[in-house]
């Protein structure tokens, strides 16, 4: 049996922990014979090959009765670098424990365990559902809607460097002045309008007026400024920082990208790779 999780950009900027999207890169984990002891073989560096693999742990941690097996992941989900990978061994880590535990978990159910895990559904919820999702966890409930995302192109700009989310969220302040959040979540409610009724140009507006996180990330990721700039030039709709980042998505209108991409390719080839990337509409399925 294989798993297969996409990969989410969270966040659209200022839909902080409670929007994203899933993108068609993929984590596949294929569930192969009982062993001895819990093994995953995969050939990412860095990434425990044993149980304290995250989604062994995870699965564990949902089912801890089920019995070792022999597991092979492949993944062309970059790690630390803002386009859900942790979140997609999450999601499989769950998906293991539901097909070796027989649990039969609800949608729901593995929305909300996700979300406990990851701290914010984000990522999770469009993982698990595919598509664009809006999501909320708050006082361990879990609320979401799925819609489809508008035509578009999808530039995400990937940087060649790690950036941990943790380290991503230690910058974020504590608090936020009133006035600052009724704004920052005016922001947020608009860009979600905006999407549901496919007025791209609007959602893009309201992407670079985000509030909630990316100026606190700034010094982290000097190279989204840069990006934001070419606003102009390139005529795109709106370039916010992918998850806590390092990567950008740059929302561009439906095959308005090349130029940009190939700008992006030739003169940040050192630092970065640009891909254009589109929506995947599935979310985690489990294949025979
Ligand atoms: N395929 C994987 N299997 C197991 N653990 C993974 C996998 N991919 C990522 N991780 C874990 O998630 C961490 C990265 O998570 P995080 O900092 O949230 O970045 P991202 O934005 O990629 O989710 C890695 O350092 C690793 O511990
Ligand atoms: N809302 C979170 C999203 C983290 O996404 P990731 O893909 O970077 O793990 C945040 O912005 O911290």
């Amino acid at each position: 049996m294989k798993i297969h999780v996409p990969a989410t950009t969270a966040n659209l900027g200022p839909g902080f922990d409670s929007c994203g999207l899933a993108l068609n890169l993929y984590l596949t984990l294929d569930i192969k014979e009982m062993s001895e002891e819990w093994a995953i073989e995969h050939e990412v560096p860095g990434i425990p090959k044993d149980k304290t693999n995250l989604i062994i742990e995870t699965a564990l941690s949902v089912a801890p009765d089920i019995k070792p097996h022999r597991l092979v992941m492949t993944t062309d989900i970059p790690s630390a670098r803002g386009l859900g990978s942790s979140s997609s061994a999450v999601v499989a880590g769950i998906e293991l424990a539901n097909i070796l535990g027989g649990l039969d978990l609800s949608v729901d159910d593995k929305l909300k365990i996700a979300s406990k895990i990851e701290g914010h559904p984000d990522n999770v919820a469009p993982a698990i559902l595919g598509g664009l999702v809006i999501a909320s966890y708050v006082d361990d409930e879990i609320h979401h809607e799925a819609a489809d995302f508008p035509e578009a192109d999808l530039l995400l700009y990937i940087p060649k460097h790690e950036l941990l989310t943790t380290e991503s969220r230690n910058v974020l302040p504590e608090t936020l002045p009133y006035k600052e959040a009724v704004q920052a979540s005016a922001i947020s409610n608009m860009l979600v309008a905006s999407l549901l009724k496919g007025n791209l140009p609007l959602a893009g507006e309201m992407m670079m007026k985000d509030k909630w996180h990316e100026k606190y990330r700034e010094a982290l990721v000097p190279h989204l400024t840069e990006i934001k700039k070419l606003q102009a030039e390139f005529g795109f709709y709106g370039a916010v920082l992918s998850g806590a980042g390092p990567t950008v998505l740059i929302l561009c209108p439906k095959d308005g990208s090349a130029e940009l991409q190939q700008f992006l390719i030739d003169t940040y080839q050192d630092q970065a790779v640009t891909l254009k990337l589109t929506v995947d509409k599935g979310g985690a399925r489990v294949e025979d």
